[in-house]
């Protein structure tokens, strides 16, 4: 049997095609949603993801702004930077690239954006609302996946979700998202013992460590839902997940391909919350 393959891609057009309508309705009510993205330095991988994000905004009509910035780059400028973005009127979201260079805090600059222009929901304000199941932004890797899930029709209620990974930004937040959904959660990460036990005793397996190849068909239950977060860039420059595919989707009953799985709902959620963002400026 060979599992059903998840397009990201596919839902991520459906929502953008609706999100043009939401943008036409706000231009009539004066309303242009911004959004503004920090790139500090020149790494390629950062650089190409950024530039996916403006065409996005680009494509439904979100006004979109790149500020670039050195590598040398002081801190206190980039907040700089960021406080006069916090005050600009139409910008409804701000978005600081990571990985930052070693000499600036990411927490100084995560904390410094207004929670309310903090597309990314990485302020721990957003995040503390997140947890409580107050109304919040959420993080956009975790918040696609949970809308791929559910564009499937898979239940999340009562069912054992594994994440493998715990990062701030992927493998903590979907595992919460997904509790608020009423699954039962289990996280597995580098000191988990006996990691394959736990993998295969999952509903939904969420994989978010970094790691290309990290787990195959033997750590995967038979018609478990695999949801693979990874972006691993092989040696011969080819993009791949942190699931074996090939493997996996012999056993898994719905899995996400790698490129066109979650990546293109990470930009699209993204999107999504500059929308929303704007919307509220006329409540
Ligand atoms: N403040 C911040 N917010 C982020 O959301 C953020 C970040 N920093 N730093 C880096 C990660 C990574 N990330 C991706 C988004 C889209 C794709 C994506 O669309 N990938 C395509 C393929 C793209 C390609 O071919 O290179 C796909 O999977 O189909 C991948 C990775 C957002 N991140």
């Amino acid at each position: 049997m060979s599992a059903i393959i998840i397009s990201g891609k596919e839902l991520a057009k459906e929502k953008r095609e609706q999100m043009k309508g939401k943008v036409k309705q706000l231009g009539g009510k004066g309303v242009v949603p911004g959004l503004a993205v920090i790139l500090v330095g020149s790494d390629p991988a950062s650089q190409s993801y950024v530039r996916s994000k403006q065409k996005a905004c680009k494509e439904i009509g979100i006004h979109s702004e790149l500020e670039e910035l050195p590598e040398t780059v002081s801190e206190k400028e980039l907040l700089q930077k960021i406080h006069a973005l916090n005050n600009a009127p139409h910008i409804h979201g701000i978005l600081v690239q990571l990985p930052l260079p070693k000499h600036i805090s990411e927490k100084a600059v995560i904390e410094t954006i207004d929670p309310a222009k903090d597309v990314d929901g990485f302020h721990p304000i957003n995040i503390g609302r997140m947890m409580t199941g107050q109304e919040a932004f959420l993080p956009c890797t975790p918040f696609g996946i949970v809308e791929m899930i559910k564009a499937q029709q898979i239940d999340i209620e009562g069912k054992h979700v594994v994440v493998v990974g715990r990062s701030n930004i992927v493998g903590k937040p979907v595992g919460q998202l997904l509790l608020n959904e009423n699954a039962t959660v289990t996280y597995c990460h580098s000191r988990t013992k006996n990691m394959k036990q736990h993998t295969k005793a999952a509903d939904i397996l969420v994989v978010a460590v970094g790691k290309a190849h990290f787990l195959n068909r033997e750590y995967i239950k038979d018609g478990a839902v695999v949801i693979d977060v990874g972006v691993n860039r092989t040696e011969e420059g080819k993009l791949v997940g942190d699931v074996d595919f090939e493997s996996a989707k012999e056993t898994a009953s719905h899995i996400t391909p790698v490129p066109g799985g979650v990546g293109p709902m990470t930009i699209t959620m993204l999107l999504h919350n500059t929308i929303i963002s704007a919307e509220r400026t006329l409540r």
